[in-house]
């Protein structure tokens, strides 16, 4: 374990310790261990197939481990799961509504069976759907929907929340009102572990990123500790008479060229920029449309990826 991760802190809300989940002889969940201390948000991040909605089923109660341990809000969700039913909110990524109830209606069925819930109308607004109201959930759109899971996934208040691809198929403006939602809820204390395949939606949200990668977690830390591991990329044009091989040596960086383009990828910028620019000064070159860009969240993550593949 790395990063600010304590898997044996009594005061994390949601809690894995060692754990696998097999499907018959095929091993989704190979031994990942983690902890969300209250108020926090981790995304979980991974390629297709990574293991991880095995885990939120696990951190659900919707499937038994296959050998170690999770608790969320200090309970084990499966055999426990009464204890905390009232304090925890879901949203799979799949949800099975009866199509011809109305929204409203939907809202208000589910309103029955969570105590605490909150008014129908409020719901509604929550997630902008107060004009679909009337409307039949088989006619709303894959976005409405969503927005729907959500607003059913939060009826209650809850103080943790899990979410599977929250925002996938939302457009972009809801995708915002979504996040913006989320943060107030989450200021407001709520606790929440995530699936996404939106590197935004990770920034805008996590405090917290754990990659998997087949059933295992590949990188984990803070975005800014995941994202400092990324090298900078340094990118220029040369005049016609000059080409990467002409560039003084860059102590590691490598320097390619493409489209036209020089590109040198850094995890030192500041002195690979100092001996580019003193080499261009001493010779009257220009670094045209000299672009400097910050390791991203993406680049981890296709570099964690692509590590895993090539290690195995
Ligand atoms: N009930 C099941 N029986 C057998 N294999 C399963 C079952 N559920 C999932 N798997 C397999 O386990 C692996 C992990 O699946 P999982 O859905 O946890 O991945 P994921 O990271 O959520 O992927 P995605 O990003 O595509 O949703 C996949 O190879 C999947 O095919």
């Amino acid at each position: 374990m790395t990063g600010k991760f304590d898997p044996v802190s009594d005061e994390s809300v949601i809690e894995i310790r060692d754990l696998h989940l097999d499907y018959g002889d095929f091993t989704a969940v190979d031994g990942i261990s983690l902890a969300v201390p209250p108020g926090q948000v981790l995304a979980l991040l991974g390629t297709n197939g990574a293991g991880k909605t095995s885990t939120v089923d696990v951190l659900t109660g919707f499937q038994r481990p296959t050998s170690g341990t999770v608790r969320v809000l200090g309970a084990d969700p499966l055999t426990e799961r009464r204890k905390i039913a009232t304090r925890v909110g879901i949203v799979l990524q799949e949800a099975g509504f009866l199509e011809t109830l109305t929204v409203a209606e939907t809202i208000d069925a589910w309103r029955r069976f969570t105590p605490g819930a909150r008014p129908r109308a409020e719901a509604l607004e929550m997630v902008d759907l107060g004009r679909r109201a009337g409307v039949q959930v088989g006619k709303l759109s894959g976005g409405e929907k969503r927005r729907l899971d959500l607003t059913l996934g939060l009826l209650g208040g809850p103080e943790v929340l899990f979410l599977d691809e929250p925002t996938t198929g939302l457009d972009p403006e809801a995708r915002r009102n979504v996040w913006h939602l989320l943060r107030e809820l989450i200021l407001a204390g709520m606790t929440v572990l995530l699936t996404t395949h939106y590197m935004e939606e990770a920034e805008a949200l996590a405090d917290q990123v754990a990659i998997m990668d087949r059933g295992r977690i590949v990188r984990e830390g803070t975005l800014a500790e995941i994202t400092a591991r990324s090298a900078t990329a340094v990118s220029f044009r040369l005049p016609p008479a000059f080409g990467a091989a002409d560039l003084p040596p860059l102590d590691g960086a490598e320097a390619a060229e493409r489209d036209g383009r020089v590109l040198v990828h850094t995890h030192e910028p500041q002195r690979t920029l100092a001996a580019l620019l003193g080499w261009a000064a001493g010779h009257g070159v220009e670094l045209a449309e000299l672009d400097v860009r910050a390791g991203s969240l993406e680049d981890a993550f296709l570099a964690a990826a692509a590590g895993e593949r090539s290690s195995r």
